[in-house]
């Protein structure tokens, strides 16, 4: 049986790392690649047994076919390899030549790179060569091979950790994993049209990648595919992918195929770093944390992205998390067409969110995908924990319907569910201007243990807010911030003998600063920071004006006003009770009606429900001064307005003559309460005028009013009253909401 394999051009292809060679950029090999179809015979394998025959035609059928074939999928992939670092050790330790070969490789690569380095340090030059030093770091890394590309693209996710040149540079190893299919048509001729990149990541000869796709399922690659590109539509640090066209469904998928050998190249490369983190370990003592046991944590993840059936199992959960919004899409696996090394998905029609232009020109607007993004990591970040930790813009697409598609889940996180709560806990603090409290968010932050004094970072955080929220949060740009914050952390653990260590490797300074802040950070935080600016660079791009952080607000808005955890009910109740609340609750509500999973309904519940609670005698205390306060504010504002339009002759009978005003109260005085007055009624405005509001919601209140208790608690007006005025107030608008609202406003 034949098969079209659809030729890309058959440009100079080499396996990695040895002899490999990077595609070039040549107008032959672009010409090369608009070529036409190539009917191709693939090896010979066994036919189809019709065991297999009938497997594949059930496949997707259902949910119960669906899980067999993965535990199918995950049977293929049972020798998967884990990391083992004492197997590894074991290997290797056999292999001396093999092993001084390679730590000569990689010596005199990054040994001449720290020379230069040094050199900058000494001519003064360190600042003015930053761009130029990173680019070569990136060619090292990707001359060096996978395991370096993995080190560089994981250190492009670290602004924490990386100079801004070098974020820059590394995470172009994430973009040339990924640069080559610009446009397909028709599928049964899957016409490709490939660009080459100088610097692009080398591919593997198809051959190989085709047996390796027949011995993986068992299969015949012409019982699998109708068609399949001739050469990868993209290659990636550790695979290369093509298209292809399903036999039994006529689908179009997306099949990933490892690089032969790379647990080899990644194992040595792993053998040889350890060594060197046994001896940071031993004589490097101002790194006072286990360096094996971060490369260890490191190599786990790497071997984890080499088991394919587990990226499968990520996307799924993936897609049953976030896929439920229909602006996102997440690819479905094809399970019998997957194990460890060979991954088969929906091909996703999109174009990158970096491509703007290619974007725009479908009619679609980059800041409406951006956005999406922004809702969509912000539900992975602070609602399920679970997220995509590689959201560079290679891995983000626009479909032709204007939907956000995510792809490549071999690398993803979780955030602990102490930490999401801290995170919004400590946005709040933050527009609280609260430093004492977000100081000791780091303790809940894991980034300190909780022996260790925060109060000297208290100063620091002031310093930077108190400047940088001179504009209000939701204008503060997200990399300012998190800049600021970065150089905060960056200053702490440095007391001042550490400094001068620092100093005197600065050549090497951005390492120290890397291993040092490495422990004080947890990655899952960084890889969030990473996830916003990478949608923020791209907003920017295509708006200078967008702000990351208002597009967030609404997310955080409706999370605190209606989420039940009593974290975030605190934390409401601390952003309302201090100073300037009602101005809080109404930018809220205005933030939070935004969100489009925001409910009136819901808003307010977890607080207002903490008042019938026993535990919440502070909060009643608070909302019966409060709720006297608004009373007295209605009353006396009524009293004002009635005073207008009184004549004059009648004024002085009525008010005994006092032609200043029906009240003795300076005029800011009245001014506080008019205004406080007109918010209640914005406010009361706001909650009315949404979709499922229902006045009940203050129940709560009118019960704590009608407290003996309350009584105690009058304000301004004679003792009593005011509660009293404010119990009938809102039983009127609880009686009769239309009437309430209108006597209200
Ligand atoms: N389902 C898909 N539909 C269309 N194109 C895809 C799909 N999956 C992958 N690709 C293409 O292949 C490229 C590489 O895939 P992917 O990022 O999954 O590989 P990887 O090995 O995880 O890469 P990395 O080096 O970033 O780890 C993507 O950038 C994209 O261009």
């Amino acid at each position: 049986m034949t098969m079209s394999i659809v030729s890309a051009g058959v440009c100079s292809l080499a396996s990695w790392p040895r002899g490999a060679v990077s595609i070039s950029r040549s107008k032959n090999c672009k010409a090369r690649a608009r070529a036409a179809l190539v009917e191709a015979r693939p090896r010979a394998v066994p036919a189809l047994r019709d065991r297999d025959v009938q497997k594949v035609k059930v496949l997707g059928s259902d949910r119960t076919d669906d899980l067999q074939a993965e535990a199918r999928a995950m049977a293929r992939a049972a020798n998967a390899s884990v990391y083992n670092p004492e197997i590894i050790a074991g290997k290797y330790s056999s292999r001396p030549f093999q092993v001084l070969g390679r730590t000569l490789e990689i010596l005199i690569a990054l040994g001449s790179f720290g020379l230069k380095l040094f050199l900058d340090q000494r001519s003064g030059a360190l600042d003015q060569n930053k761009r130029k030093r990173a680019a070569e770091l990136r060619r090292i890394f990707t001359r060096l091979g996978p395991s370096f590309v993995k080190l560089g693209q994981g250190l492009s996710t670290r602004p924490d950790l990386c100079p801004p040149e070098y974020l820059d540079e590394l995470s172009e190893l994430q973009m040339n994993a990924s640069s080559y299919v610009v446009a397909q048509a028709k599928m049964t001729e899957i016409p490709i049209v490939i660009i080459i990149d100088q610097d692009a990541l080398p591919t593997f000869p198809d051959a190989q990648a085709f047996s390796c796709i027949e011995t993986e399922l068992g299969l015949p690659l012409d019982s699998i595919f109708s068609s399949i590109s001739s050469s990868p539509i993209a290659a990636a640090s550790l695979g290369q992918v093509y298209k292809a066209q399903l036999k039994y469904s006529a689908q179009i998928v997306a099949v990933k195929v490892q690089r032969p050998g790379i647990e080899e190249t990644i194992g040595l490369d792993f053998y040889l770093v350890r060594g060197l983190g046994f001896l940071i370990n031993e004589y490097v003592d101002i790194i006072t944390s286990d360096v094996v046991a971060l490369i260890d944590e490191f190599a786990r993840r790497v071997y984890q992205e080499l088991n394919y059936v587990q990226e499968g199992q990520n996307a799924r959960r993936f897609k049953k998390l976030y896929a439920d919004k229909e602006d996102v899409l997440v690819p479905d696996i094809f399970w019998d067409y997957t194990s460890g090394k060979v991954l088969t998905m929906d091909w996703v029609d999109g174009v990158k969110l970096n491509e703007q232009d290619a974007i725009e020109r479908q009619g679609l607007k980059v800041l409406d995908l951006v956005n999406t993004g922004i809702q969509c990591s912000l539900r992975q970040l602070l609602e399920y924990g679970y997220f995509h930790a590689d959201p560079h813009p290679g891995n983000l697409l626009a479909t032709p319907e204007g939907k956000l598609a995510f792809i490549d889940f071999g690398m993803m996180s979780e955030t602990p569910e102490e930490a999401r709560f801290a995170i919004i806990g400590h946005v709040v603090h933050m527009v609280n201007r609260d430093y004492e409290a977000m100081a000791r968010d780091y303790y809940a932050l894991d980034f300190l243990s909780p022996d260790v004094d925060v109060s000297p970072i208290v100063p620091a955080l002031r310093n930077f807010f108190d400047d940088a929220l001179n504009s209000t949060v939701s204008e503060l740009n997200f990399k300012t911030l998190v800049d600021g914050l970065g150089a905060v952390l960056y200053q702490y653990p440095f007391n001042g003998e550490f400094k001068f260590t620092c100093d005197f490797y600065a050549p090497f300074s951005c390492m120290s600063v890397w291993l040092v802040n490495l422990f004080a950070v947890p990655a899952y935080y960084a890889l969030i920071l990473r996830s916003l600016t990478v949608l923020e660079g791209l907003a920017l791009y295509a708006d200078p004006n967008f702000k990351v952080l208002a597009a967030s607000y609404p997310y955080f808005a409706k999370r605190l006003l209606t989420d039940p955890n009593p974290y975030l009910r605190d934390a409401l109740i601390e952003l309302l009770f201090k100073d300037g609340r009602w101005n809080r609750l109404e930018n809220l509500l205005l933030q939070g009606r935004k969100d489009r999973d925001f409910s009136a309904k819901d808003a307010l519940q977890p607080v207002l429900k903490l008042l019938l609670d026993p535990e919440g005698e502070e909060l009643k205390i608070l909302v019966i001064k409060e709720s006297v306060r608004v009373t007295e504010a209605v009353v006396l504002g009524t009293v004002v307005d009635t005073y207008k339009y009184i004549p004059d002759f009648m004024r002085s009978l009525i008010f005994n003559g006092n032609a200043r005003g029906p009240l003795v109260m300076s005029d800011t005085e009245l001014e506080i309460i008019l205004q406080l007055r007109e918010q209640v009624f914005r406010i009361w405005g706001l909650l009315q005028s949404s979709e499922n509001f229902d006045p009940a919601l203050l129940q709560p209140v009118l019960q704590v009013l009608q407290q003996p208790e309350a009584r105690s608690l009058g304000g301004r007006v004679i003792g009593g009253i005011t509660q009293r005025l404010a119990a009938r107030l809102l039983q009127q608008v609880l009686r009769n909401p239309a009437i309430g609202s209108a006597s209200i406003s």
